[in-house]
C-alpha cells in the first residue's frame, strides 16, 4: 500500500516535509530508465557497503528523477536572475497588462543567454554510513541524462588539514569534525566551480595514508553538476569572534541529501569496515594503519570501537546530525543498508 505521509507537528501544524515509505518512493521513478548493470554497481560499491540493482531502481531512480527535474527549474532560475541583470527594465504597463519580459528570458532580444551555473548537490552523514558508494552512483546515473552530462564528485577530506598542521592545533583526534578543515578553502573551491571557472583544483586525500597527499590536487573542469560529499557539507556558517556570520558551503548547494540511520548501526558497520580493512588495504606497504594489520580480531574490534567512542561517534552525535534537517532530502537506511524510509522538504 502507497503511503505518503505529509508529517504533522503534535499541534496539528504542517512541518515542511513530507515522509514517504519505501514503496511509495520507489513508484516515483515513473518510466525513467536503468541505465546501469549489475555489475556497474558492483564496481561503484564500496567496501562492506551493500547495495544491489533493486536498491538502485527503487530507490537512486526516483533520486535521479527529482534531481532532473530541480536541475532544469534551477536552470530557469538562474536565467531569470540573468535576465533581470542584462535587459532593459520593462516599460510600465497599465494594472493587469503583461509584463514585456514575459519569463521568457528576453526583452526585445536584448538579454544574452545565461552562462551555464553548475547544479551543485551536497551529500551529508556519518562516518560508514555509505556516503561514498551513493555519490559515486549518482554521479553514474545523473552523468546518463542527456541534459547533464558532466558530472564531479568531490569529497570533503581533500579540505583536512593535514596531520602535522592538526597535529599542532592539538586536533588529531579530532579529525572529521568541523575545526579539522580548512573551511575556508572549500568554500573558495564551490564559489569557483559555482561561478563557471573552467579549471579549478582541489587538494586530495588518502584514507590509506591517512593524511593529505602532498603536490596532488584533482581537477574540476566546469561540470553541470557538481556533488560534494562530505561529514559535514550541512554545517551552517560559524560566527566569527565579532558575532558576524560569513557564508558556509552550504550556501551554495541547490541540493542536499543526508545519509542517515540508526547510530547503533553506523558503529556496527564502522567495525565491520574496520576488520575487512585489516584483511586489504592495512596490509598495504603505504597503510598508516598497517600496524592494525596483525591485530587479533579481538583486539582489533576493541581498537575500532575505541576510534568510534572517542572520534566519529562524539562527532556524529554533536556535528553531524544535528544538520539533519537542513538537507532537503533525508534517506533514512534500515540495519541492513537498504533505504527504509524517505524524506522529502516540500516547501
Ligand atoms: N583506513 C582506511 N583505509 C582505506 N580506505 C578507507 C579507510 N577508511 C575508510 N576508507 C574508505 O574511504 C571511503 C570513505 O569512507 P567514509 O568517510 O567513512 O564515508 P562513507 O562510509 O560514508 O562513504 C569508503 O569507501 C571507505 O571504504
Ligand atoms: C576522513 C574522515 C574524517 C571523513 O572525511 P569526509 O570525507 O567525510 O570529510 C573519516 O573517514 C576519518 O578518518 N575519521 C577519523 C577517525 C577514524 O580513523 O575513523
Amino acid at each position: 500500500m502507497q503511503r505518503i505521509r505529509e508529517a504533522r507537528l503534535v499541534n496539528g501544524t504542517t512541518t515542511p516535509y513530507v515522509e514517504l515509505d519505501r514503496a511509495a518512493w520507489s513508484r516515483l521513478a515513473a518510466s525513467t530508465p536503468l541505465p546501469l548493470t549489475a555489475e556497474d554497481v558492483e564496481r561503484l560499491r564500496g567496501l562492506s557497503d551493500e547495495i544491489d540493482l533493486t536498491e538502485v531502481r527503487e530507490v537512486y531512480l526516483p533520486l535521479t528523477r527529482l534531481l532532473n527535474l530541480y536541475v532544469r527549474a534551477t536552470s530557469a532560475l538562474h536565467q531569470a536572475t540573468q535576465t533581470f541583470l542584462t535587459s532593459e527594465p520593462p516599460h510600465p504597463g497599465k494594472p493587469g497588462e503583461p509584463d514585456v519580459n514575459g519569463g521568457t528570458g528576453t526583452n526585445g532580444g536584448a538579454a544574452p543567454a545565461a552562462g551555464r551555473t553548475p547544479f551543485v548537490i551536497g551529500i551529508a552523514g556519518s562516518v560508514a554510513v555509505g556516503k561514498s558508494t551513493v555519490a559515486r552512483l549518482l554521479r553514474e546515473l545523473l552523468a546518463r541524462w542527456p541534459d547533464h552530462p558532466r558530472v564531479s564528485l568531490v569529497t570533503t577530506d581533500g579540505f583536512l588539514l593535514p596531520n602535522a598542521e592538526l597535529e599542532r592545533r592539538g586536533l588529531l583526534q579530532r579529525k572529521g569534525f568541523p575545526e579539522s578543515y580548512d573551511q575556508r578553502a572549500l568554500l573558495r573551491f564551490v564559489v569557483a566551480v559555482k561561478s563557471g571557472v573552467p579549471v579549478v583544483t582541489a587538494p586530495v586525500y588518502s584514507h590509506l595514508k591517512y593524511d593529505i597527499v602532498p603536490d596532488k590536487r584533482l581537477e574540476v573542469h566546469a561540470p553541470d553538476i557538481l556533488l560534494i560529499e562530505g561529514l559535514n557539507v550541512l554545517q551552517p556558517a560559524r560566527a566569527h569572534e565579532d558575532g558576524r556570520r560569513g557564508l558556509a558551503v552550504s550556501d551554495f548547494f541547490d541540493f542536499s541529501i543526508y545519509l542517515d540511520a540508526s547510530p547503533v548501526d553506523v558503529r556496527e558497520w564502522y567495525v565491520k569496515r574496520f576488520l575487512a580493512l585489516r584483511e586489504t588495504a592495512f596490509r598495504e606497504e603505504e597503510s598508516y594503519f598497517r600496524r592494525y594489520a596483525d591485530l587479533s580480531h579481538a583486539e582489533a574490534v576493541e581498537r575500532a570501537c575505541r576510534l568510534w567512542d572517542t572520534i566519529n561517534g562524539p562527532n556524529l552525535e554533536r556535528n553531524v546530525q544535528p544538520t539533519r534537517g537542513r538537507a532537503r532530502l533525508v534517506l533514512h537506511k534500515g540495519a541492513d543498508h537498504s533505504v527504509t524510509r524517505v524524506r522529502l522538504r516540500k516547501i
